[in-house]
Formats: structure tokens, C-alpha cells, sequence
């Protein structure tokens, strides 16, 4: 038998364990040169039994050579369409830190400058070739297609094809509200899984120095008045700020020295509209009354706030007044983390009004806005929409609508949960209800709420916004609130979550409890 052909394929095992399909080829050549090298005569019966047997050795060895050597060639293909989708992935991967990165990262100043930008962005990923669909969604079937039109290539299609393709889209109002939906899920072969979030610890950089503050202060108090003129001459002496004040600070500053005269205020409510474009950050100087009414004073975008505490309990106001220096150089110098107040719009529309928007300007509010029975004496009745859906008829004091910053205020009181500032949700908190299964819901932030007093109502309700500007509401109005697009940027001291647990824990003595002694009984 000539070995040396048969001898060196059968012993050549590649690494992956499998037996090379050359080498089985080469087996079966050796059998059959083997048996026409051996003539067999008729009567020699185990010569003929034994070549029959050689060649169905042969016949076998060649269908597994056939049989591996397809597997093997399905095997790469499908490899090469792992490694090209893989490849894809990662482009989009890269693609959406590019332009993810710029959103969460760098917080621009302005805000309307900052919107511009986050269009921008929006509507080039809307222009990627591959994996988004052009009305902003996305597609699961695209990753898994290269384009190519090859048969073998629709045939391995087919088989990917085994699981549905669909498409997620988000039904936006308007384009400006897009702007984070490409951060909240990723997909892989039509899996659906979350890859980032958009409340995350937000920063504010400053790309050019601040050079204009405005500094609030709550009324009638002394100790407040007296901290005011000292941190208005540090600002003009140490740093160089054009300061703004209201016009009763100012007032104030002149009564108390001529010196002030550099301070600057308005006349009238035209100059207050154009007051975000020449302020760069507001002082407030007081409680979380001063930080409502400053940001009630912004219909449109509001500067960041830094809410110095000087009233009793201070949710939102983390500075400390005697520490004004040390918290107002580094924020000069930035950067800062910033919580994002989410606000609430507020229309009244009046039963004679033709339509909806006509009759009042809209009202922001930081906290909630209340719709109550006010000095009548009897049970109120609201009936609720969601969406245009039927939400429920609140028969009891009233109802709150509160924003997650007020949901430690009046909503708190009601019986609502506390709920971190940065979520973004508008709490539906009934005030005493008359039924024992009212629990209080929070719905999501983009739902629009309207709230109608019926026709057939026994009394008026009334509407306060951040427990101010009380306006009755008789049958047949209505409120109508969605979440407003210019929220309250405020200053943190440390950040936002640690900010918003110290204030339950200072102000609220939250879950506060002797904590269980070490000795007593035990379980083992
Ligand atoms: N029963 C109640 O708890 C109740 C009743 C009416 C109004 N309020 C709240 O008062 C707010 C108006 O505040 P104000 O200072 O102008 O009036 P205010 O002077 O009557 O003070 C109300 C209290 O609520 C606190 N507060 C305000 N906003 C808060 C918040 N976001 N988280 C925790 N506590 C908060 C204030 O620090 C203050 O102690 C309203 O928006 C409403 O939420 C509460
Ligand atoms: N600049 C302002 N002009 C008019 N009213 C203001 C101004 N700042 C605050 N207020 C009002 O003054 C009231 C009290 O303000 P704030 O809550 O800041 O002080 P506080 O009552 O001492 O604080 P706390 O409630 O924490 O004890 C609030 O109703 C608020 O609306």
C-alpha cells in the first residue's frame, strides 16, 4: 500500500478540532488507487468482501467531505454578515456619542441658541443612511440588511428575517420636543434595550464670562435688605457685574446709601419681557417664595437661578447667605451643576371663549397650579381629561397639578409622593377627596390635562398658580396645563440628588426615627 498520501492527510487535524475536508477528499482517492493497485479474482471471497467494504468507506468519507465543506461555506457567510453588522453597530455607536455627547455634556448659556443646536443635531441623525428611519424612528430590520441583492445574500436574509422587523417612532408635537429621543433606546437584531437616560447630572459651563446679575430679595425683611447692599458692592467691587434689581430694591439701596446709584432696574413690564436677554444669572435672596417669584417674573427662558436660603425651610434654595463669596466665586467661574425645574403652562380658556388659546395669556408655574372650591362651602366638581381621555370627576376640595420641584410643597400636604425634581411627570393630586379610592397618579410629561368645572355644577372652582393669582373659574371653564418648554435652571451646591435629599432630610425630617437598639430579641 503506498501510506504516504493516505498516512499524512488522516494525521493533519486542524486546530478547531474538525477533520479538514481536503484531507477526507485525499482518503478516499488512497481507497480507490489502493483497489485498482489489488486485482481481485471472482473466487477470492474475502478480497471481494473486503473491497466492498473499502468503497463503501470511500463513498462515505465523501459525502461528509461534501457535507462539511457546505456547513463550512454557510458557517463564513454567516460570519462575514455578523462581522458587517457588528461593524454597523459600532458606526452608530459612534455616531450617537458624537452627537449625544454634545447634548448631555455641553449645556449652552443660551437657550434659544441651545435649541437651535439640538435641531441641528436632530435632524442629522435623521439623515443617516443606515438604522433610522427618515420620520424618526427606528427600524429593526435595516441594521440586520446590508443592501446587497445576491441570492446568497437574500437567502441568508430569509432566514434573519425569521424574527417581525418593527419600528418605533415618537409622535412629537412639535420638532423641538425630539430632541433626546435617539439617547433612550438602542436596538440589536430588533431587541429593544435602554441606552441612556436624559436626566442625568446636568453642568453649566460658561463659554464667556457672566457680566450681568440680577439679585431678587424678599420683601420686608431687614436682615435680607442689609445682606443685599453688601453682596451688590462685593459683585461691583470684586467683580465687575452690572447689577439689576427691582425697583423697591433699588429704592432701598438709595435710601440706605447714594453710592448705589450704578444699580440698574426697569420701568415698566415691556422691559421685564427683555430682561432673560441681558441677565446672565439671578441671585435670589430669601425662601423658596423668592425663587417662585423670580421665576414668575420669566414668561420665556429664565437665566440659572442660585437661591440663597433666608427664610425657615428652603427646598430649593441650597446656598448659605454667609457663605455668599465663597458660593458666588465658583460659580462665577463654573462650572455648576444645575437641576432643571420643569414648569407647568397654564391656560384659562373661558366657556364664551371661540377658541381655546384666545382669551388669556399663559401662566408658568414652578410649583403647581390648584383648582379649589375657594370660599364656597360646597363639594367641588372637576372633570378631568387626559389627552382628550376621561381621566375622572374629582368631587372634594379641589385638585392640584403640581410640577416633581412642588411635589414636596402643596401636593406633599395632599397625600402626592416626593418626587426627585430632575423627573420629569406632573403630579394629579386630589385635596380631600370624597371617596375612598382616590390615590393620587403621575402622569407623564408630555400629556396635556384640562380640567372643567361642569355645566351643570352648584358652584364656582377657583385656579391659583404657586399658591398666587387666584381667578374663579365658572361653569363651563376650564384650565388647561402641559408641561411648559422653558424650565428654571437652579444652581446646586453639591448636585442635584444630594441637594434634594438633604432638603428632605433638613426640612422635612424625612423618615426621621430612634434607630432600633443592638440588644433584644432575635431571629437566627
Ligand atoms: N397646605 C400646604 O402645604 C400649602 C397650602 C398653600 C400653599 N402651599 C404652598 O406654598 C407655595 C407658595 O409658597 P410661598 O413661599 O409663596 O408661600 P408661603 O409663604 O405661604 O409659604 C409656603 C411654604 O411652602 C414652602 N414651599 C414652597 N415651595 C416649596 C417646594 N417646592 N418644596 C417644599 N416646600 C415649598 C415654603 O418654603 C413655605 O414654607 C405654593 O406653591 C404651595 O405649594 C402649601
Ligand atoms: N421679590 C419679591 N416681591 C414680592 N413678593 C415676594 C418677593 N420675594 C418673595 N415674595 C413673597 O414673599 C413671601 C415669602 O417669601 P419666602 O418664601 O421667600 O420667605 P419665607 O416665607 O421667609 O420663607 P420660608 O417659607 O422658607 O419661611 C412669598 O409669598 C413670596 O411670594
Amino acid at each position: 500500500m503506498n501510506s504516504s498520501d493516505g498516512a499524512s492527510h488522516s494525521s493533519s487535524r486542524p486546530e478547531n478540532g474538525f477533520i479538514d475536508s481536503a484531507s477526507v477528499v485525499n482518503s478516499e482517492k488512497a481507497i480507490l488507487e489502493l483497489l485498482q493497485q489489488t486485482p481481485v479474482r471472482d473466487n477470492d471471497e474475502h478480497l471481494i468482501e473486503f473491497s466492498e467494504a473499502l468503497r463503501t468507506v470511500a463513498k462515505a468519507l465523501r459525502r461528509a467531505a461534501e457535507g462539511k465543506a457546505s456547513a463550512q461555506a454557510e458557517a463564513a457567510e454567516w460570519k462575514r454578515k455578523y462581522e458587517l453588522e457588528r461593524a454597523q453597530n459600532q458606526d452608530f455607536q459612534q455616531q450617537d456619542k458624537t452627537s449625544g455627547g454634545k447634548d448631555d455634556d455641553d449645556v449652552h448659556c443660551e437657550s434659544t441658541q441651545n435649541l437651535d443646536d439640538q435641531d441641528d443635531l436632530c435632524n442629522e441623525a435623521n439623515e443617516q443612511p443606515h438604522g433610522f428611519c427618515a420620520e424618526h424612528g427606528i427600524c429593526s430590520h435595516e441594521v440586520l440588511f446590508d443592501g446587497e441583492n445576491d441570492s446568497a445574500s437574500r437567502a441568508i436574509q430569509k432566514r434573519m428575517m425569521r424574527k417581525a422587523s418593527f419600528k418605533l417612532s415618537w409622535r412629537c408635537k412639535g420638532k423641538r420636543s425630539d430632541q433626546h429621543k435617539h439617547d433612550i433606546v438602542s436596538f440589536e437584531k430588533g431587541n429593544i434595550t435602554t441606552a441612556g437616560r436624559t436626566s442625568k447630572q446636568i453642568a453649566l459651563k460658561w463659554e464667556s464670562p457672566p457680566q450681568t446679575v440680577l439679585i431678587m430679595t424678599k420683601p420686608n425683611s431687614n436682615s435680607v435688605r442689609v445682606l443685599c447692599g453688601e453682596i451688590v458692592r462685593w459683585l461691583k467691587d470684586h467683580k465687575n457685574l452690572n447689577i439689576y434689581v427691582e425697583p423697591r430694591v433699588r429704592s432701598e439701596l438709595l435710601t440706605d446709601s447714594s453710592s448705589f446709584e450704578f444699580v440698574q432696574t426697569w420701568k415698566d413690564e415691556s422691559e421685564i419681557l427683555d430682561l432673560h436677554k441681558k441677565v446672565d444669572l439671578v441671585v435670589t435672596l430669601g425662601g423658596d417664595g423668592t425663587v417662585l417669584w423670580a421665576a414668575s417674573m420669566f414668561k420665556g427662558p429664565v437665566p440659572p437661578v442660585v437661591p440663597f436660603s433666608l427664610g425657615s425651610l428652603g427646598f430649593m434654595t441650597p446656598f448659605y447667605s454667609e457663605r455668599y463669596k465663597e458660593h458666588l466665586d465658583s460659580i462665577l467661574k463654573g462650572p455648576i451643576s444645575i437641576t432643571l425645574r420643569h414648569r407647568l403652562q397654564c391656560h384659562v380658556v373661558r366657556d364664551s371663549a371661540r377658541d381655546e388659546y384666545e382669551t388669556e395669556e399663559p401662566i408658568l408655574v414652578l410649583n403647581e397650579v390648584t383648582i379649589d372650591r375657594g370660599i364656597s362651602s360646597y363639594l367641588t366638581n372637576l372633570e378631568c381629561y387626559c389627552d382628550n381621555s376621561f381621566v375622572t370627576l374629582v368631587q372634594g376640595d379641589g385638585l392640584i397639578l403640581s410640577t416633581t420641584s412642588g411635589s414636596t410643597a402643596y401636593s406633599l400636604a395632599a397625600g402626592g409622593s416626593m418626587v426627585h425634581p430632575q423627573v420629569p411627570g406632573i403630579l394629579f393630586t386630589p385635596i380631600c377627596p370624597h371617596s375612598l379610592s382616590f390615590r393620587p397618579l403621575i402622569l407623564p410629561e408630555h400629556v396635556t390635562i384640562r380640567v372643567q368645572v361642569p355645566f351643570n355644577s352648584r358652584s364656582h372652582a377657583w385656579v391659583s398658580f404657586d399658591g398666587k393669582d387666584r381667578k374663579q373659574l365658572g361653569a363651563g371653564d376650564a384650565l388647561i396645563c402641559s408641561m411648559a418648554p422653558w424650565p428654571v435652571p437652579t444652581a446646586c451646591q453639591v448636585d442635584s440628588t444630594s441637594d434634594f435629599l438633604r432638603s428632605i432630610h433638613d426640612g422635612l425630617h424625612w423618615n426621621l426615627r430612634k434607630t432600633q437598639s443592638f440588644d433584644g430579641p432575635r431571629e437566627l
